[in-house]
């Protein structure tokens, strides 16, 4: 039987920017391989490149070296089928929080009929939006704005879903709610989810891999598999082997940082 291929794979990726002041090298020599409906999160210091990574995977950037695959293809311009939960929310001003939920499926298949619009609601209420449905963008915490954006990339149900600390506008007990409903959503409807935060104890709770990256120009410096059982809840912030993981990568980051 023919293997199936990696969801993503990153072979030797480089990424040089033209800036005023000279090239900067944000990224070198990434190697990474992603499979399919894994859960993966990215650490690594401010500025070596991890929002970059998710932007060469969704084709919004072309690797200066080497190759970005999806599903076995080499990405070489924008994907639409691919779901991105930016670090800002980039909501329609003038659209309540229902039209922007189902604003990419009417952009993507021109019309939205009434089950997308009962989809969209439910995960307005899995995120915590229930009765905000017809408020503005402006009415809304930054949080909530964030929270629009995220039900919004998973109503078009992806098979790969790119988060760029999708929960840094949240406080700390939302922020942990709304990381176990990601798991509750991603069990019930499995993707293949890369995960950027500042966050060793959320990286640790939700994902089966965390890639730790070295300074600029970032590279993979670290691949941790995850071994703790699932699903995981509330509880399981309190499990030793937990605190292990975090303990591991908290003094990796630390002396590197040093
Ligand atoms: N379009 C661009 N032009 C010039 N430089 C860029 C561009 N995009 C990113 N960079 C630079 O590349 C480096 C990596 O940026 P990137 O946003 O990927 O880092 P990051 O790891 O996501 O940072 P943070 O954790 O602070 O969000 C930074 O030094 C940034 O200034």
């Amino acid at each position: 039987m023919a293997r199936s291929p990696n969801a993503i794979r990153f072979s030797g990726v480089g990424q040089a920017f033209e800036t005023a002041t000279g090239v900067l090298e944000a990224l070198d020599g990434v190697e990474a391989s992603i499979a399919r409906h894994q859960f993966v999160a990215v650490l690594g210091p401010s500025g070596c490149g991890k929002s970059t990574l998710l932007r060469l995977v969704a084709g919004l950037l072309q690797p200066t070296r080497g190759a970005v695959e999806v599903f076995g293809l080499e990405v070489t311009e924008p994907r639409d089928d691919i779901g991105i939960v930016f670090q800002k929310p980039t909501l329609l001003p003038w659209a309540n929080v229902e039209d922007n939920t189902v604003f990419p499926l009417r952009h993507k298949t021109g019309r939205v009929e009434a089950q997308d619009r009962e989809r969209a609601r439910a995960l307005l209420a899995k995120v915590g939006l229930a009765g905000f449905e017809e408020r503005l963008p402006a009415e809304l915490s930054g949080g909530m704005q964030q929270r629009v954006g995220i039900a919004r990339a998973l109503l078009m149900n992806p098979d790969i879903l790119l988060m760029d600390e999708p929960f840094s506008a949240l406080d700390a007990l939302t922020r942990e709610e709304m990381g176990l409903e990601l798991l509750r959503i991603w069990e019930a409807q499995p993707k293949t989810v890369l995960f950027i935060t500042h966050s060793i104890g959320e990286a640790v709770l939700l994902a089966d891999r965390v890639l730790v990256m070295s300074e600029r120009p970032g590279r993979v410096i670290e691949d941790l598999t995850i071994e703790i059982d699932r699903p995981r809840g509330i509880e399981t912030s309190n499990k030793k082997v937990m605190h292990d993981y975090v303990g591991h990568l908290r003094s990796l980051l630390l002396k590197r940082a040093a």
